[in-house]
């Protein structure tokens, strides 16, 4: 941990690969075995705390944020001082072991608490583009690196950092219609930070029932009632979960102590899927789990299509059920990757 505090903004990668051969085993990447996926991980400096699987993708909570697995997709984000770009490499190459091709590739994170405890090349975004181009194949060639900076933000001018390679400028089929909103806050509610530290007796507790207390004690567990939670609590602070719903990932992760508090929330739906999940309501939950100061919400839309109406559905609503203003709205296109919206909100009374 670095001496000033725990960095808890994530480093965000997100991988897309298709089956070069016609031989498609509908499991993809989930034969990528444990061993294996555990190397990746040291490199990274990380590990495997916690993992859940349903018929449709593997869930992994590590000591630094998450993995996810789906046959032709990965989504791996850690925090702290890890060493993200490092997996890369090793994760195009055990895919290349079971022909798939990388197609896509998406980076992404917000401006760091303590960018001065961060390791090259996270001290500058453009030191971490050139990293990660250095990693990808030259077929992934329509590529775009952005920094959505907010002009007009309150004190902390957070940034939010992009960076797409893609083989096509078309979106392709699989990430059609394909949300995934990525929400950081900081400042959280001491109070509700509290529920997120071990108590008293909770020494005689292991990791699992500690977070599962968390889980159920911070209404973490009415966000989405239908997915299966798996949950984790840190010593003597500190929470992950990862949530699992069909074909839906949901992911929640806290730092509590005061000075440098920071939790996330990120789920990934389609547009056209049962409705089950008003993204607007279920963020309106998620953020109410921890009354921040300060919020930012990137969403990005894998489809042509894209409708604005969703964020400003959540403009409206979380003016109206939290008293969050947002203060900026901020939208970039990536080729053959979609669009990112990033809004920033702090409270009305500011
Ligand atoms: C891994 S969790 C969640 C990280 C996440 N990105 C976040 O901050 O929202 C980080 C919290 O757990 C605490 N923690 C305790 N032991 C830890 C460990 N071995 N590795 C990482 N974090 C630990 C940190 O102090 C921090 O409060």
């Amino acid at each position: 941990m670095a001496v000033s505090g725990f960095e808890g903004f994530e480093k965000r990668l997100e991988l897309r690969f298709f089956h070069a051969t016609t031989n498609k085993n509908p499991m993809g990447l989930r034969l990528i075995d444990f061993e294996s996926l555990n190397q990746v991980l040291t490199q990274v400096q990380c590990t495997v705390v916690s993992a859940v699987a349903n018929h449709t993708f593997d869930a992994y909570v590590l000591s630094e944020s998450s993995l996810f697995v789906y046959p032709t997709k990965l989504i791996i984000k850690t925090c702290g001082t890890t060493q993200l770009l490092k997996s890369i490499q090793p994760f195009i190459n055990l895919a290349r072991d079971l022909n798939l091709t990388l197609r896509a590739c998406r980076y992404s994170r917000g401006s760091f608490i303590f960018p001065n405890a961060q390791p090259f090349p996270y001290t500058a975004f453009q030191d971490e583009v050139v990293t990660v181009e250095a990693s990808l194949p030259k077929s992934l060639r329509h590529r775009k690196a952005s920094v959505m900076t907010p002009s007009n933000n309150i004190n902390t001018p957070r940034a939010w950092h992009v960076f797409t390679a893609s083989a096509d400028v078309e979106p392709d089929e699989s990430n059609n219609n394909v949300l995934v909103v990525e929400v950081c806050m900081t400042e959280l509610d001491r109070v509700n930070a509290l529920t997120f530290f071990k108590r008293k007796g909770d020494d005689k507790k292991n990791s699992d029932s500690a977070g599962r207390e968390m889980t159920r004690m911070s209404g973490i567990d009415t966000i989405n009632e239908n997915a299966f939670i798996c949950d984790f609590a840190f010593d003597p602070c500190g929470y992950s979960m990862n949530g699992v719903d069909g074909e839906r990932y949901s992911t929640i992760h806290v730092t509590p102590e005061d000075g440098f508090s920071y939790a996330s929330f990120e789920c990934g739906l389609s547009l056209y899927d049962d409705g089950r999940g008003d993204v607007a309501e279920v963020l309106c939950r998620a953020i109410d789990v921890f009354r921040p100061d300060c919020v930012s919400i990137a969403t990005t839309y894998g489809g042509e299509d894209y409708d604005s109406e969703v964020t400003k559905r959540v403009e409206r609503v979380l003016a109206k059920k939290l008293g969050l203003k947002c203060r900026s709205r901020l939208m970039d296109e990536f080729p053959g990757s979609g669009r990112v919206v990033f809004q920033s909100f702090t409270p009305r009374r500011r």
